[in-house]
Order: structure tokens, then sequence, then C-alpha cells
């Protein structure tokens, strides 16, 4: 697969969107006393990236499972280095959409995609493509975090190992533990079951992992669904740090955290149809910024506002 070689390199840093600023919805996440949970703010000089260059361009994606068109006709650009949200509500399709960029709906049977989606101008679900290889470029983070029975260590550089490295697993396994915040909290523990740690830090271990075998792209579906709001404020503040190398798309469920973290925001919802069958569309995609401050289609107001979903 002839895909553009990435070299990460640091980004000025990050701005606070808009809407933590202005967000109706920014509701702070807080600690059992009831005090709120900081989130290291966005820079607030910075200008939110644009679309240039884009890592993805869907066009006209639908997608089935066997007969079912459960998502239809999205069209939408991903923009390089930054954090694109998907939100919401149930069986819109997000994280069928989600699953689209890296290739993972191929590991469902039944599933198919029509229409497009390019990655640095190339098909990705053209003949030559490799999905395993997409995979390696394009990783992902599931709701409910996942670490091998391994140990710490093992875990992460699983993903080196299966590449074939064998050299420098040590600062691999280290660099990575950093970039997902978590060296300070194991590094005197990297042989112990991964199995061991909180649910938050194996979260950030799963992230580790992903980063691990050098990504350009990290998917995170509903990443802190299953954590309490610290982890999900580590897992926030550490994903403000990765997008200055990465690009992120994350689907959740939580707008504050949608307006938290990202710098556009994709609203789907589902249609029902003449014969009365749901369809998930994308209804508006936006800067951040603008759908929760000023959205174009008052379904995304209802939606943003509590009225629906
Ligand atoms: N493996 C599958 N086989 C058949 N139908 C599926 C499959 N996965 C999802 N669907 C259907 O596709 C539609 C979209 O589901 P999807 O999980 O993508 O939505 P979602 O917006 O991510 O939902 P949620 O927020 O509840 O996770 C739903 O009607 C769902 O039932």
């Amino acid at each position: 697969m002839k895909i553009r070689p990435q070299r990460p390199s640091p980004r000025h840093s990050r701005h606070p969107s808009a809407a933590e600023r202005s967000a109706p919805v920014t509701d702070p996440q807080h600690h059992q006393d009831g005090t709120p949970v900081q989130i290291t703010p966005y820079d607030p000089n910075r200008e939110p990236p644009g679309l240039a260059d884009p890592v993805f361009q869907v066009s006209d994606l639908s997608v089935f499972y066997g007969d079912y068109e459960a998502v239809r006709d999205v069209t939408m650009s991903i923009g390089h280095r930054q954090i694109t949200a998907m939100i919401g509500p149930s069986g819109c399709g997000k994280s069928t959409v989600l699953r689209c960029f890296n290739r993972m709906n191929d590991l469902i049977p039944g599933a198919r995609v029509n229409g497009k989606i390019a990655y640095h101008g190339e098909d990705l679900y053209g003949d030559h493509v490799d999905p395993i290889e997409v995979r390696h470029r394009i990783g992902m983070v599931f709701q409910k975090p996942n670490p091998f029975p391994k140990s710490i260590y093992d875990n992460i550089a699983y993903g080196p190992r299966v590449n074939g490295v064998r050299r420098g697993l040590d600062d691999i396994v280290e660099e990575a533990l950093h970039q997902a915040a978590l060296w300070d909290e194991v590094k005197d523990k990297l042989k112990d079951s991964a199995l061991a740690l909180s649910g938050g830090q194996q979260q950030r271990l799963c992230i580790a992992r992903t980063i691990a075998v050098k990504p350009e792209v990290i998917l995170m579906d509903e990443p802190c669904s299953a954590l309490d709001p610290i982890a999900t404020a580590k897992i926030e503040d550490l994903m403000h740090n990765l997008a200055q190398q990465y690009t992120i798309v994350i689907v959740t469920h939580n707008m504050q955290q949608a307006a938290r973290v990202s710098d556009r925001t994709a609203f789907l919802t589902a249609d029902v149809d003449k014969a009365g069958v749901r369809h998930g569309r994308l209804v508006e995609y936006d800067l951040t910024s603008q759908i929760f401050t000023t959205p174009q289609d008052e379904r995304t107001e209802a939606y943003i506002t509590g009225r629906f979903g």
C-alpha cells in the first residue's frame, strides 16, 4: 500500500476551542466530593486547524449489515492532527462509521461499504490495500479497556514484536508509556500483569499499546464510558497532548466531552424511511465551536440542548 510516510513533528500548542469558552454544555466532571475535576485547557491563542490536506476524505459512504443499510451517504473530511468527535443518539451509526476508517468492519460478517474513503488520497478499500497494514497506520482504542493478560511491558512490546522489531524495545515501551502519561505510575512494575492496573490505567495502557506501533491516526470508540470522572479527565488531557502528533477521531455519547476535547464535531442521527427502517445520517459537521453555539440544523440544536436523543 502506498501511503504517505508520516513524520510526527511537534505542533504548536492546543487552543481552547470556542466551545470550551462559550458552549452551553460544558459542565465540568466532578470528584466524589463535588469539586470539579481540572482539565488542562487548550491554548487560547491557537486557531482551529484547517481541513486542507485532510487525512480522510469520505464521499457518499453507506454501510450495510447484510441487506440493512445502517448508515447512508456520509460525506466529510477528517483533518490532520486534530480531534474530530462524532456524536449522536444511540444507533445512528457512529461506531459503524468509525470502524470504516481502519476497515474493522471487514471483520464483521455481512458488513459492506459503498462509496469511498480516501486516506491521503488513496482508496482505503482499493484492491491493492492490505487491511492489516491499514490497522497499523490507523489504530483503535475501544470502549472497554482490553489489555492482554500479559505484563505491562509485553502489552506495549507486543505490536512492535509482531512487526519484527527486536532491538530498542525498551525505548519504544518507555516512550509509548510516557506519551500515554502512564510511565510514572508503572515504571517500577513493568513486569507486573496489566490486568492489575485500574480501569483508567488500563485504558491509558491500551492507548500506549496503540502508540507503540507508531500509527498516524488513533480511533477512539467511547474510550471513557467505562471510566470514572478522574480517569476520564486524565484521558481527555492525554488526548489534548496526543493531538499534537496524531490525528484522533473519537465517538462519544458525552456531549460535554466532545465540546471539551474536539476541534470539529460531526452530528449524526437516524432517519426513518417510508418503510419504517432507520438509517444513520450525517446531519451537520463543523467546528465544535459552531456546532455547540450556532448549529445550522434544528436537529443538531435539539440534540445538543437535550430535547432529543
Ligand atoms: N454487527 C452488526 N450487525 C448488524 N447490525 C449492526 C451491527 N453493528 C451495528 N449494527 C446496527 O447498525 C446501526 C448503527 O449501529 P452503531 O453501533 O454503529 O451505532 P452507534 O451510533 O455507534 O450506537 P451506540 O451509540 O448505541 O453505540 C444500528 O441499527 C445497529 O443495530
